[in-house]
């Protein structure tokens, strides 16, 4: 389980500025040297608050942001220096599920539609024919817990919960090894964050699958992560092993985070 599947390495990015007051600009350093490493098999939690730079580092690793200096590896491999064909391949392998199931889901497409179209764009990967991409889609739609009947219905016939499994459906449909989980259950009503929770553990341990989960929400990262990293104004200010953070953080963040945590609420067992 120490094999390390996501490097990121000195990591800094800098937004040209804004023209501000008096015509000033100003950059943005919204990440500053941070380096972390994702371990193949775990759940990797990045915590911190609005404006700490989850988003942008969640955007370098998929290749929507170049940082400003710094790397990114997977598998050891520098994905800065790699091909875009090369690019294309390893993006079936890394795949995101992001906060919103409402706006991430296109309401003119069939569940059918969605879930099959990663599986259209890395085609030459998978060589999947039209009737196994259907076939496929129905196994996916069965493991995150909804039924061959809801294939051609379209999102706006399903709850907020359900729209996130056929998001979730929709991210292991290219057979990933990595999810970046973006804060996927912060859009939803409690009860369903539990059962989302619990799908997204199940599929972990069915699937071997590698997590890298980003919140601003500790008390799911407690229930969910393995490791975890907290993030403040684009500099790491605490990374380790949850339940050593959680038992005696060494920063002040740290212990303010969990003095200010809210009773976790664990979800039921699935
Ligand atoms: N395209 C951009 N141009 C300029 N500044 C940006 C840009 N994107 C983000 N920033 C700034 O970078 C900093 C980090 O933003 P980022 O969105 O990565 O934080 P975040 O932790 O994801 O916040 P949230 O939880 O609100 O999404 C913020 O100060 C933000 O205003």
């Amino acid at each position: 389980m120490s094999e390390i599947m996501l490097e990121i390495d000195d990591v800094s990015k800098i937004y040209a500025g804004k023209r501000g007051m008096f015509g000033r600009s100003h950059e943005v350093r919204a990440l500053k040297h941070v380096s972390l490493s994702v371990r193949r098999g775990e759940s990797f939690g990045l915590v911190g608050e609005s404006g700490s730079g989850k988003t942008t580092l969640t955007r370098s690793i998929l290749q929507l942001e170049r940082p400003t200096s710094g790397r990114i590896l997977f598998e050891g491999r520098d994905l800065g220096q790699l091909s875009t064909a090369e690019m294309r391949r390893l993006r079936a392998r890394i795949q995101i599920v992001f906060q919103d199931p409402y706006a991430s889901l296109n309401p003119r497409m069939s569940v059918h539609d969605i879930v099959t179209e990663p599986m259209l764009i890395h085609r030459e990967t998978l060589g999947l024919d039209r009737r196994q991409r259907t076939e496929r889609a129905v196994e996916l739609l069965s493991l995150v817990g909804l039924g061959p009947q809801h294939l051609y219905r379209h999102p706006h016939e399903f709850s907020g919960g359900q729209r996130q499994r056929i998001c979730i459906a929709r991210a292991l449909a290219s057979g990933p090894d990595l999810l970046v989980l973006d804060e996927p259950t912060s859009a939803l009503d409690v009860s369903v964050q539990a059962q989302v929770l619990n799908l997204l553990c199940e599929l972990q341990e069915r699937l071997g699958l590698t997590y890298f989960f980003i919140s601003h929400d500790l008390g799911v990262v407690r229930y969910l992560c393995d490791r975890l990293a907290l993030i403040y104004r684009g500099e790491l200010v605490e990374q380790g092993d949850c339940a050593a953070i959680f038992d005696a953080p060494e920063t002040e963040y740290a212990r303010a985070l969990i003095g200010a945590m809210p009773e976790v609420k664990v979800p039921p067992a699935a």
